[in-house]
């Protein structure tokens, strides 16, 4: 098991905003992290990347529990991408890009060809390999969030948090990211809000709500009407798509 958590709990004050949550990422798949506003997913994540400590309870990369693993041996194995990231305005896209490399390198060694060629890669994954010499403030919304997501493939990972990763992508781009995060093979948690999307893209589900764990395991088993009216409060229909034969959410108003 590449990463797994047991019992996490994280609290402000006396809420508890991540409550007891189990689980276990498939090496090499991608698991949707779902649940209404305020549910607790970036602060899930936040908890995965070991950017926060759990007020109980404990994340494990391949068993070993992450406190004890160095920030930099972390970071060289492990990306998070979060929903409001944000970068100095005045760097170039090959400046934010470059970043991902820096747990690959050490204090006396220069820019090698193996760090431009990581760069260079995820550029290219991300479709912004044309646009490395453009400045950050001269960015769309959609093309920051595919910048930020190349600076985490620059790093490398061999695990990649993201939250909500597609929230200002147009359609084309939120599915060729998705399509993307599928092709990579690495273990990915990826918080998304379009339940059709992640059903369609994700190999496991899980959903939050109110901090706590509510279901999780394959779409089909995971997305029901009852899950929905209770979690997401809205009335739907669920059927296997004759497209792409993975369940499909009709709303009703
Ligand atoms: N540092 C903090 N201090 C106080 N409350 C916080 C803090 N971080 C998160 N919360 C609260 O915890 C709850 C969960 O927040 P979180 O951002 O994890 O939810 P989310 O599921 O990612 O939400 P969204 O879908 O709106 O992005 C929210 O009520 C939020 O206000």
């Amino acid at each position: 098991m590449s990463i797994s958590a047991e019992n996490l709990v994280w609290s402000v004050g006396k809420t508890n905003i991540v409550n007891g949550v189990t689980l276990a990422a498939q090496p090499g798949k991608v698991l949707g992290l779902l649940g209404p506003n305020g549910s607790g997913k970036s602060s899930l994540l936040r908890l995965l990347s070991g950017l926060r400590r759990p007020a109980s309870g404990r994340v494990l990369l391949e068993g070993r529990n992450i406190q004890s693993i160095g920030r930099r041996a972390l970071a060289r194995r492990m990306a998070l991408v979060e929903q409001h990231a944000t970068t100095e305005a005045n760097v170039r896209v090959r400046d934010v890009v470059s970043l991902g490399r820096i747990p690959h390198r050490s204090p006396f060694s220069g820019w090698t060809v193996q760090d431009q060629a990581a760069v260079d890669a995820a550029l290219d994954r991300v479709g912004m390999l044309d646009r490395t010499d453009r400045y950050w403030h001269s960015l769309s919304g959609g093309e920051r969030q595919r910048v930020h997501l190349a600076r985490a493939l620059a790093q490398a990972p061999r695990e990649l948090l993201l939250d909500e990763p597609t929230n200002h992508l147009d359609i084309q781009h939120q599915m060729a990211l998705l399509k993307l995060v599928g092709e990579l093979s690495l273990t990915t948690i990826v918080a998304l809000h379009d339940i059709n999307h992640a059903a369609m893209f994700c190999d496991q589900l899980m959903v939050l709500d109110g901090g706590k764990l509510v279901a999780q395991g394959g779409p089909e088993e995971v997305l029901s009407e009852a899950l929905m009216r209770e979690v997401f409060c809205v009335e739907a229909r669920i059927e296997s798509s004759p497209h792409h034969g993975r369940p499909h959410i009709h709303y009703l108003v």
